[in-house]
């Protein structure tokens, strides 16, 4: 019999933010953080394994979306979007008890009763000392970096921030390594965020306790004030885009390509996404001990959608064929009180469903493109694949490999909750010109199938645009979405429709979308299997990594 995992267990219905715990504590979505922060590590020495390409920009985007998601996510749970943790003297509202212990490490991971205010950190044992006001600090250097557009580099020179590598050198910043621009005098914002959060329950060691959940990428996102950080964090980043030329013609349509519609087509009602819960199975024997001793079945229930196609309808009046890069992206309507959003509040909540690049002959084409294609998302099998099969010691190219292949937004949960009632939302399409969005390069290796917030393993970003184009800069001359469209983009309102019932994982007559392998699979995942000290805990990785200039 599985261990079942109840859902919601973390804390009762009193607490409102209890409403969204099956999206914080989704095992899924903490591997893909997890394997995110493993595949772009801050804290390695060599410059090589950090300095990967649009690596800054691609920590801005891929925590954007996080934001984006989690936002519309309390929306569909009556909940307004989260307050920013841009106050350090002022207490934490929310209190988080993770009830996770780690039996590998012998060790129980802290809570954070409510009320609790970070202070001056001081623990030898962990060589960290640091006060709050460093942060205040860095971040006010930070902020005088984006009113300047420019970045003060070690030499007193100064680097301008433009409009190609500006977000980039930012991102490099914001979570500082070795490949940071200026680290003393921009210091570790980011990182030293989480690592104060972390240990605001014992900041002078004198209970003798360790970090909490904040302090480790493996489990961060569990808890409320994650996205509270993150959501400054954000808003930081938005600064800087508000000071680019908002996107003209010249960047937006695409002449000769019309796109007259986008439709969802799905099992029953057409542009309506359905969503429900769905129970799993996973074994969790390899975390149980250090020597695997067979299985330990869990079972746990998470959001699940049925799988639906996009169906574009595109009219090519140019003479030859071309080929267009997709961008889909979905956002709520309304806002908490019902008010339709100004676009300049929808875009930060535009939500990437898939980007692809396809051919588009003269005259009219019909697009059909599944939803189990994302190149957001990685395949269930893939999220929750057996963490003992990996190759060897991290570090190692085989490793890497492995690493790699587990970043990617879980496909479970591509589609927001929703509502019971129907959750109105808007369906965005763009039709981009690939020429100018290519990048020329051979593709090598597995796992290139999730690239939107991971990147392409040892090669560049697969898209020359802006990450998040073409909702990453403002656009004052539109009021609302309507005013922003040109004829190679298309929206449609949609609802997103949940029913509360659980279905079983591979009973039959349910699940048969889900199965399927995508189309472009390049893994063979078969076994449905993950290792608890994923989940929980990473054995050989361990905060404070390197913060030198914390170090006594
Ligand atoms: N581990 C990081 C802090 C951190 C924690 C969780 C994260 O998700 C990201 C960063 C450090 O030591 O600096």
């Amino acid at each position: 019999m599985p261990i079942v995992i109840p859902s919601n267990y973390t804390a009762s219905d009193t607490e409102p933010e209890q409403r969204v715990a099956y999206f914080r504590e989704d095992i899924g979505i903490n591997l893909h953080h997890w394997h995110w922060h493993l595949v772009y590590p801050f804290d390695a020495a060599d410059r090589a394994i950090v300095n990967k390409d649009r690596r800054g920009e691609l920590f801005y985007y891929m925590h954007q979306q996080i934001i984006a998601r989690y936002n519309v996510e309390r929306m569909c749970n009556n909940l307004s979007r989260v307050r920013r943790y841009n106050n350090f003297r002022a207490a934490i509202e929310e209190g988080y008890f993770p009830k996770l212990d780690s039996t590998v490490a012998s060790r129980a991971w802290p809570p954070r009763f409510a009320g609790t205010t970070i202070r001056d950190l001081d623990r030898p044992v962990d060589q960290i000392r640091s006060d709050v006001s460093e942060l205040e600090t860095w971040r006010d250097r930070f902020l005088q970096a984006i009113e300047n557009m420019s970045v003060m580099l070690p030499n007193g020179r100064q680097l301008p921030l433009d409009e190609e590598t500006g977000i980039d050198v930012l991102g490099n910043l914001m979570e500082s390594s070795i490949i940071s621009r200026n680290r003393p005098y921009y210091g570790d914002l980011h990182n030293m965020g989480h690592v104060f959060i972390s240990y605001s329950h014992d900041p002078d060691h004198r209970h003798l306790e360790q970090f909490g959940v904040m302090g480790d990428s493996a489990t961060a996102m569990r808890d409320p004030v994650f996205y509270r950080w993150h959501a400054y964090i954000d808003d930081i980043f938005h600064l800087y885009k508000y000071k680019l030329t908002p996107y003209g013609n010249d960047r937006l349509d695409f002449p000769n390509i019309r796109v007259s519609s986008v439709s969802i087509e799905g099992g029953g009602t057409p542009n309506t996404l359905n969503t429900l819960w769905e129970q799993s199975t996973v074994d969790l024997g390899r975390g149980m001990d250090f020597t695997p001793r067979g299985s330990v079945l869990a079972r746990f229930t998470h959001l699940q959608h049925d799988e639906y196609n996009y169906v574009i309808e595109v009219n090519n009046t140019g003479g030859s064929s071309v080929m267009g890069m997709f961008r889909i992206f979905i956002a709520p309507t309304v806002d908490e009180s019902g008010k339709p959003f100004s676009f300049d509040e929808q875009r930060k909540l535009m939500i990437e469903l898939d980007k692809f690049s396809q051919g588009v002959k003269p005259g009219n084409n019909t697009i059909r493109r599944k939803s189990i294609d994302s190149s957001v998302t990685i395949p269930y099998e893939r999220t929750f694949r057996n963490q003992a099969d990996r190759p060897a010691d991290p570090g190692t190219a085989g490793a890497a490999e492995f690493d790699f292949c587990g970043c990617g937004w879980p496909h479970h949960m591509l589609v927001p909750k929703g509502t019971t009632q129907g959750y109105p939302m808007v369906l965005f399409v763009m039709v981009s010109n690939w020429n100018d969005d290519r990048v020329e390069q051979d593709l090598v290796g597995s796992c290139n199938d999730a690239a939107s917030y991971c990147g392409i393993r040892d090669r560049k970003y697969p898209d020359r645009r802006a990450m998040g184009f073409p909702f990453d800069r403002p656009a004052p001359a539109a009021t609302t979405l309507s005013d922003f469209l040109r004829p190679n983009m298309a929206v449609r309102d949609c609802i997103v429709r949940f029913t509360d019932r659980t279905r079983q994982r591979g009973q039959q007559g349910y699940i048969d979308s889900n199965r399927r392998q995508r189309s472009t699979e390049p893994c063979g995942c078969p076994s449905v299997n993950v290792d608890i000290d994923a989940l929980i805990r990473k054995p050989y990785y361990y905060i404070p990594c390197n913060h030198k200039h914390h170090i006594f």
